[in-house]
């Protein structure tokens, strides 16, 4: 290996920076020296709605700069990432994830059910605004995007009465401060993958494939792959408003022995709010990406398909 530190791509968003500083701060106490490369995006300079946008918004620049040997590593928010396979491209680790729940931030510290019918709401994201519509609560939800600051300060400045964002963000720039509702699953299913990093390098690059592994942890890697599954059977995208987590748990089989499975739980909701369709399994770790097919298979039959494409 050549002596210069790793390039490491990444946006430039506070959020991203941090998140790829910690992956360049972990391989540089490896031994293994890393720099950042900032890499604009489509969703960096643009500031139309993601789901206008298309696929790949804030992940497609930075794969260009990898495969262009601008950089050696690219990290991306793995929820970003279409879920369509690269096979010239490594998925060379998948770090531990952070709490994958949404979080609502509020103004004088009400929590979801609090809020009062009425009260403004923002997010941009189709799943969010579609679950918040399900709960009868009578929320407005308003157009929301810009850095996670802009969006906390439309809360401060009284533009908007909350908004929901993933609570990973918050937990990267270390603002959980500004924290007023972890929200459950049982009520808002975050995105496939929310909280967790995707960390990729070029697959013939074999030595740093090797390297990069030491920061993998195979429990996120798992429900990771169970949950985007889902979304790529349901043939949906990162702004289609379908929900899903995966968490190892542990169970035990009649002789008393302990053993990890995964559970999936997932949903696909109508984004007026009027029906929301759930499932969930549990099954082998090792099987995670069957797992997250046959629940969207489930999803399918109960009749997703017309909620993730209206016009189907
Ligand atoms: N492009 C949006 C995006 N991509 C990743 C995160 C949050 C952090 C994560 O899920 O890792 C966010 C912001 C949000 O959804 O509030």
């Amino acid at each position: 290996m050549s002596v210069a530190p790793l390039r490491i791509g990444t946006r430039g968003s506070l959020l991203a920076t941090t998140q790829a500083q910690g992956i360049a701060d972990r391989l540089t106490a490896a031994g293994h020296p890393a720099e950042l490369v900032i890499i604009s995006t489509d969703g960096d300079t643009s500031t139309a709605p993601v789901a206008q946008i298309g696929v790949g918004v804030f992940t497609t620049a930075i794969r260009i700069a990898l495969r262009d040997n601008e950089c050696d590593v690219a990290i991306h928010s793995y929820k970003d990432l279409p879920t369509k396979p690269e096979p010239d491209l490594a998925m060379a680790a998948v770090p531990t994830r952070v709490d994958p729940r949404d979080a609502l931030v509020s103004r004088d510290g009400l929590v979801l059910g609090q809020l009062p019918p009425g009260s403004l709401v923002g997010t941009s994201s189709p799943r969010r605004a579609a679950q918040l519509r399900a709960l009868g609560l009578g929320l407005e939800i308003r157009p929301l995007r810009g850095n996670l600051d802009s969006r906390l300060g439309k809360v401060a400045n009284g533009e908007l009465d909350a908004v929901v964002v993933a609570r990973a963000g918050l937990v990267r720039i270390g603002r959980t401060d500004a924290v007023t509702e972890a929200i459950d699953p049982v009520v808002m299913l975050p995105a496939p993958a929310q909280g967790a990093l995707a960390v990729e390098c070029r697959a013939d690059d074999a030595e740093l494939v090797r390297i990069l592994a030491e920061l993998d942890d195979p429990s996120t890697r798992a429900a990771v792959d169970a949950e985007r599954a889902v979304l790529a059977t349901l043939e949906a995208g990162c702004t289609a408003p379908v929900g899903a987590i995966a968490e190892v748990v542990e169970s035990i089989n009649e002789d008393g022995h302990i053993f990890a499975e995964l559970s999936l739980r997932a949903a696909v909701a109508a984004e007026d709010g009027s029906e929301v369709i759930r499932a969930s399994r549990v099954g082998p770790v090792e099987r995670a990406a069957e797992l997250g097919k046959d629940l969207a298979a489930e999803l399918l039959e109960l009749g997703a398909a017309a909620l993730v494409d209206p016009e189907s």
